[in-house]
């Protein structure tokens, strides 16, 4: 699971590079419904509770624009021009994310049953930080990792 995580915040970067050069806003609610809904209906077939998957999906899109926002705000600080050999995000990027939506969906389910155990935040807290990218002061993988423990 932490492993998918990270490999699905690693995208961030190549969505911001893409976004940068053509100037397409980093919220695309469209595209978050889209793969929603295609969550909701795999979670079933895998026997994960819905709201769960919905949550934990959620949160992967606030901590990739987390990651996102950060980026951009710092090219714009540095007037950075348009990047050289951007990755197109139809063609490059978005189908990266999309093979990982099934993974996670079989991750999730073997998640689900360990959500209430309290040493899996214990767990979270000591693993995470060595399997899950920890850029910007960490705030992106704690917000991808929120749904995966209880409060
Ligand atoms: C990654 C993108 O940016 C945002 C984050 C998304 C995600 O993590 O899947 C989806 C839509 C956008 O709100 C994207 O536009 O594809």
């Amino acid at each position: 699971m932490l492993s998918l995580v990270d490999e699905r915040l690693e995208v961030a970067p190549l969505v911001a590079r893409a976004k940068w050069n053509t100037g397409t806003n980093i919220e695309a609610p469209k595209r978050e419904t889209e793969i929603l809904d295609r969550v909701a209906s795999r979670a079933a077939e895998a026997g994960v509770d819905e709201a769960f998957a919905r949550d934990f999906f959620q949160a992967q899109f606030e901590a990739s624009k987390l990651v996102q926002r950060r980026l951009h705000r710092r090219w714009q600080k540095e007037e950075r021009g348009p990047f050289d050999n951007p990755p197109d995000l139809a063609e490059d990027v978005r189908p990266v994310l999309d093979r990982l939506t099934p993974a996670l969906i079989e991750a999730l389910a073997e998640w689900q049953p360990l959500v209430e155990d309290p040493s899996v935040a214990l767990y979270l807290e000591a693993r995470a930080p060595e399997l899950v990218t920890g850029d910007f002061d960490g705030e992106p993988r704690r917000v991808a990792l929120e749904p995966l423990k209880t409060q």
